[in-house]
């Protein structure tokens, strides 16, 4: 039976753990060997973190996946999850702790100058100078990218124009929208033409107009062979833009595959929201609970707030003409201002699966043998942090945030940026 609580769904067992089928099929399709085609390849990528503060921190657990080419891979996850910590592996910012990648033949561990010369990253936090221009970034990075110096001119205008950025080529880059930076850190990602570009919520702080330009600018790569690794937080963006997504818990694949896939095994059933008439809205409530549980005996409640009341129908228990007519007969009386019924959506995938990564760390915040952990997790589920500020609260967090650098990073840092030479192109 399939479920969107996900009680029902299979899984499988297989030295991590139970493990989504799906999850488990694409682990023994890569570790077998049948991946060999992929562009890039994930053999169970794990880092664990070394702090001083919270001892030994799982962050990415036996990752395996493989991405062929032309696919826009889509990572989601709520903060903490690891995706950026498996993009920091993934660019040679992180040594992996076990495991390797792969790109084409290239091994992450061994051949990393390689790899890196045929990747571009654009990072969740743009790493712009603020006193250079976007046409002073695009010649810095075709430089170290190995770009001749007859051709350095036409990728320069190659890129302004690709991301729109014409306009702003001269103003420095401190100067501005949050939309502007994205785009240029985009520009920079593309230089050297890269089989398999990085993208860190690449469209954070994008207009409408802006977002959708990306968007078309991603799908073009894509048409093109490129293969794209994405984060997002916005499932229309997955929807618009990734051929399979996995969503990540606690550094582990929970489910992988396609968004119609996804919505089939998990999303299946419908959301049924009613408002109620003020103002004795406690009583209204009361009732209504009671009216839909008589009626629908399987459906879950899922909000409660003030006049709305949200509740899951899964689709096989129920006709939606029985719904509409159920409701419509006790519309009056149950004091209902409104309702509607929508099918489920990617969204309601994604919230149940990240509920395990909230409750987790619920569960730690509650604990109190180790507050300073349950600290740091905490934030990692909020959103950024703001190290500039100057509250004493923040003092402290700035401090807790140097004690959390990982032991082993002094020695392992490899540079981010090859100077072999990449192999250039324009598309
Ligand atoms: N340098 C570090 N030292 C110790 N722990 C870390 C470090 N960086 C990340 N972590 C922890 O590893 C886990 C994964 O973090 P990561 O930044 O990869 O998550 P994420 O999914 O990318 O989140 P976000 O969407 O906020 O970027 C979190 O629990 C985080 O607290």
């Amino acid at each position: 039976m399939r479920s969107l609580t996900m009680r029902h769904v299979k899984f499988a067992s297989n030295g991590v753990g139970e493990e989504d089928v799906d999850v488990a099929t694409e682990r023994k399709r890569v570790t077998r060997g049948t991946g060999r085609k992929d562009l890039l390849r994930l053999e169970n990528l794990t880092k664990v973190y070394k702090t001083r503060k919270m001892g030994h921190h799982l962050a990415v657990d036996k990752m395996c996946i493989g991405v062929p080419e032309g696919e826009c891979f889509g990572l989601l996850g709520v903060n903490g999850a690891g995706k950026t910590t498996t993009f920091k592996m993934l660019t040679g910012d992180l040594r992996p702790t076990s495991g390797d990648a792969y790109l084409n033949r290239y091994s992450m561990t061994k051949d990393m100058l390689k790899v890196q010369q045929n990747i571009g990253y654009c990072p969740q936090f743009d790493a712009l100078f603020d006193e250079l221009t976007a046409r002073e970034h695009i010649q810095l990075y075709s430089r170290l990218r190995g770009v001749p110096p007859s051709e350095e001119n036409q990728i320069v205008e190659w890129a302004l124009k690709k991301l729109n950025l014409t306009e702003y080529q001269n103003k420095l880059s401190g100067t501005y929208s949050g939309g502007n930076k994205r785009k240029l850190s985009t520009a920079i990602a593309l230089i050297g033409h890269p089989p398999l570009i990085f993208m860190d919520e690449p469209t954070t702080g994008m207009d409408p107009h802006s977002r959708r330009f990306l968007w078309d600018l991603i799908l073009n790569l894509i048409k093109d062979g490129r293969s794209i690794i994405l984060t997002s937080h916005s499932m229309e963006e997955c929807e618009a833009l990734c051929t399979r997504l996995a969503i990540m818990v606690n550094g582990q694949f929970k489910c992988l595959g396609s968004i119609q896939h996804l919505k089939n095994k998990f999303g299946d059933g419908y959301t049924l929201s009613l408002r109620l008439k003020g103002p004795e809205f406690e009583h209204s409530q009361t009732r209504a609970r009671r009216f839909i549980l008589q009626n629908f005996p399987a459906a879950d409640i899922k909000e409660c707030h003030h006049n709305l009341l949200q509740f899951e129908l899964k689709s096989q228990d129920i006709s939606l003409s029985y719904v509409f007519s159920k409701l419509e007969e006790a519309q009056t009386d149950l004091n209902i201002e409104d309702y509607s019924v929508s099918q489920n959506t990617l969204d309601n995938v994604f919230i149940n699966f990240v509920k395990q990564q909230v409750e987790k760390v619920q569960e730690s915040e509650d604990s109190t043998l180790d507050i300073h952990a349950s600290r740091t997790r905490s934030r990692a589920v909020s959103s950024t942090t703001n190290i500039s500020s100057s509250s004493s609260q923040d003092d402290e967090m700035l401090s807790d945030l140097q004690a959390e650098v990982p032991l082993e990073t002094e020695d392992d840092d490899v540079p981010l940026l090859g100077f072999g030479g990449a192999g250039l192109m324009i598309s």
